[in-house]
């Protein structure tokens, strides 16, 4: 070992990690804590009905670990696993039969359905206030207008994240990158109700580039590896990676470079163990709510407005 060689090297710069592990677990266990508090005291016990249409094998994965999730937070999962070959009629009549069940808090329908089933239509026909996916126009429409109820799980799983590393928000400027139902859309609303001056950016934008470079917080949630680049995060920023590709060897990656964009953030949240946990968990907190439940968090939430 040569002791007398200069100190001139620097330790490359690497992000803190937005640990959706920790995070999501930490919610659970405050979920599990308040169901088993009011079982004790002659409650009953949230119910979640589960529904999957069809074989889709990423579906399979996300519902079994909600199903998983269940059972760790003390729910009651009701299981309907339905051909792909389903018609539309068939699960909507399914989910009337759930809206009047006083057993069932909340529904699930994990999404894509298959091609011959109208997803707007199958949400929209939840009851709102067993929505747990906060789907249903009227759930994302309360969030619009600084109302929230029952609030998408990605989005809302994004910013618990953030608020259970102590991250604030407020007046920074944002950037979500894709504009889907399921993320983009909502995630924008939950950053502008805390107080982000919020930018989203979709397949119609030009130079996208120009609005990453200007983000203190970049969200991404495009589904596609690459489509933005390490360099042009501002160093400092807090970089949260929506997107789940499945890669030809069976791992998973997320949109953004990791070891790359970890060099210039401050904050990164990984692929697996971001934000995938925190949308379960989310899920977990919505079902709780939906049954009455107050649910004491582990991280102060960002006040809205
Ligand atoms: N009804 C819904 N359908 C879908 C939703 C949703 O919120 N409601 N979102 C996505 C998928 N999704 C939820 O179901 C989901 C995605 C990822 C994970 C997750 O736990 N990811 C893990 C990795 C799991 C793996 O090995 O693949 C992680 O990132 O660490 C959970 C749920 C579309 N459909």
């Amino acid at each position: 070992m040569n002791s007398n060689k200069p100190a001139t090297t620097q330790a490359a710069h690497s992000a803190r990690i937005l640990d959706g592990n920790a995070a999501s677990a930490a919610v659970i266990e405050r979920v599990h804590d308040s169901i088993e508090r009011h079982v004790a005291a002659g409650g009953r016990r949230p119910g979640l009905a589960v529904v999957l249409v069809g074989a889709d094998p990423a579906s399979q994965i996300y519902v079994r670990a909600k199903r998983r999730d269940c059972e760790r937070a003390g729910i009651e999962a009701r299981d309907f696993d339905l051909d792909a070959s389903t018609s539309q009629e068939t699960l909507l009549d399914l989910i009337q039969q759930l809206n009047d069940d006083p057993a069932i808090d909340g529904i699930l329908v994990q999404l894509p359905l298959p091609a011959q089933i109208d997803e707007v239509a199958v949400t929209n026909s939840i009851d709102a206030d067993k929505d747990v996916d906060g789907f249903h126009a009227f759930n994302v429409g309360r969030l619009a207008l600084r109302q929230p109820g029952l609030r998408p799980c990605t989005p809302r799983g994004v910013m618990a994240l953030l608020s259970f590393h102590g991250l604030e928000i407020r007046s920074k400027h944002a950037i979500v990158v894709g504009a889907s139902n399921i993320v983009g859309r909502p995630m924008s609303l939950e950053l502008l109700l805390a107080g982000a001056t919020t930018t989203v950016t979709h397949r119609f934008t030009h130079d996208l580039e120009d609005h990453v470079r200007q983000a203190d917080v970049v969200v991404c949630a495009v589904g596609k590896p690459g489509v933005v680049r390490p360099e042009w995060i501002q160093p400092g920023a807090i970089v949260v990676d929506v997107g789940i590709n499945r890669m030809a060897d069976g791992r998973i990656t997320g949109d953004i470079d990791f070891e790359a964009a970890s060099q210039r953030a401050a904050w990164i949240s990984p692929v697996p163990g971001g934000v995938g946990p925190m949308t379960r968990a989310m899920l977990m907190l919505n079902t709780a709510e939906a049954a009455g439940l107050q649910v004491e968090l582990p991280y102060h939430p960002h006040s809205t407005g």
